[in-house]
C-alpha cells in the first residue's frame, strides 16, 4: 500500500540537513525554524505598505498575507517532510507569484490581446489553476519550474532598469539581483552538492536560502511596487523608504506615498 500523503518523510525531496537530529517531532530543525522570518517580514510589509495599498489596491496586502501563509506551509513541510507538505509549500508559492503578477506586472508588457488589468488577472488565474492541477503529475519538478519563473521576473527588471535613471532605484534593483544570486546558489548547492557539505558538516544551506529568498522578495516586490506606482498612481509621488533606518538606506525597503491624493480609494 502506498504511504499516506500525511506520512512523515513521504515527500519526494529530502533536503541536505539531517532528519530528526534535535527533536523527535521536527524532521529538519534549522530548515523549519528559519521560516520564522516569513512570519515576521510578511505582516511587517503589510503594515509598512498600508498607505500604498490604500491608494493603489488592497490586493497588495493579499500578496503579503499569502507570503506569510507560504511561511506556515514551509514550516509544516520541513517539520514533517510529507508529500502533502511539499505540495502545499509549492502550490502556495505558485499562487503568491500569480497574485504578485496580477497586481504588479507592468502594463506596457501586457500582450496586445489583453485590454486591461482585470483581463490580465483572469488569464493569470486560469494559468495558475491549470498549473495547480499539473503540479500533482510530477511534484519533483515543481520547485525547478517555480525557480525558472524568476528568469521572467529578471527580464522585466532589466527592461525597466533600461528606462530608469534614478540611482536609488538602480541600487534597489542591483541589491535584489545580488540577494537572489546568493539565495539561488544556496538552494542549488543544497540540492546538488550535499555530499560535499556533509563532509564538512555544514548542512544549513537550505535554511540560509529561506532567509535570503525572503529578503530578496521584500526587495524585488518593493521594486515592482515602485514601477507600478510610477505607471498607475504617479500623482502620489512614490518613493522607496527603508525601515527602520529611513535615511541610511539600510533595512527593509518599502514603497512610501509622499503626497496624499484624492485617488486614495480603498481606506
Ligand atoms: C511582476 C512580477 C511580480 C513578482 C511577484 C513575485 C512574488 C514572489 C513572492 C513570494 C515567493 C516566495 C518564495 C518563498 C519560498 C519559501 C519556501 C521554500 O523555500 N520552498 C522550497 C522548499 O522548501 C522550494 O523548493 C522552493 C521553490 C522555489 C521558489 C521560487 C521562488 C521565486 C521567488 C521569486 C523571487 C524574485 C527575485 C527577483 C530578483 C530580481
Ligand atoms: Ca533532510
Ligand atoms: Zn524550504
Amino acid at each position: 500500500m502506498p504511504p499516506s500523503i500525511f506520512a512523515r518523510e513521504s515527500s519526494e525531496i529530502d533536503w541536505c540537513e539531517d532528519n530528526y537530529l534535535y527533536s523527535e517531532y521536527v524532521a529538519e530543525y534549522y530548515n523549519t525554524v528559519s521560516n520564522v522570518i516569513f512570519l515576521v517580514v510578511g505582516p511587517l510589509m503589510m503594515y509598512l505598505l498600508h498607505p500604498y495599498a490604500c491608494t493603489r489596491s488592497l490586493a497588495v496586502h493579499l500578496v503579503w498575507l499569502m507570503f506569510t501563509v507560504v511561511g506556515f506551509f514551509s514550516i509544516y513541510y520541513h517539520m514533517t517532510l510529507s508529500y502533502l507538505g511539499q505540495l502545499m509549500d509549492e502550490i502556495s508559492i505558485l499562487w503568491v507569484i500569480a497574485v504578485g503578477y496580477s497586481v504588479w506586472f507592468p502594463r506596457p508588457y501586457f500582450p496586445n490581446f489583453i485590454k486591461n488589468r482585470k483581463n490580465f488577472g483572469t488569464i493569470i488565474f486560469t494559468v495558475a489553476t491549470f498549473s495547480t492541477v499539473l503540479s500533482f503529475v510530477r511534484p519533483a519538478v515543481n520547485a525547478y519550474v517555480l525557480n525558472c519563473i524568476t528568469f521572467h521576473i529578471l527580464y522585466i527588471v532589466v527592461k525597466e532598469m533600461k528606462k530608469c535613471s534614478d540611482h536609488s532605484i538602480q541600487k534597489l534593483a542591483l541589491a535584489s539581483i545580488c540577494l537572489w544570486l546568493v539565495a539561488i546558489s544556496c538552494w542549488l548547492s543544497d540540492r546538488f552538492l550535499c555530499s560535499f557539505w556533509r563532509r564538512i558538516n555544514f548542512c544549513y544551506l537550505h535554511s540560509i536560502w529561506h532567509v535570503f529568498i525572503c529578503i530578496t522578495v521584500a526587495y524585488s516586490n518593493t521594486l515592482f511596487s515602485y514601477f507600478d506606482a510610477v505607471y498607475e498612481i504617479p500623482e502620489s509621488l512614490p518613493q522607496v523608504h527603508y525601515w527602520p533606518f529611513k535615511s541610511h538606506r539600510i533595512g527593509l525597503p518599502y514603497l512610501a506615498i509622499t503626497k496624499c491624493t484624492k485617488s486614495r480609494k480603498a481606506c
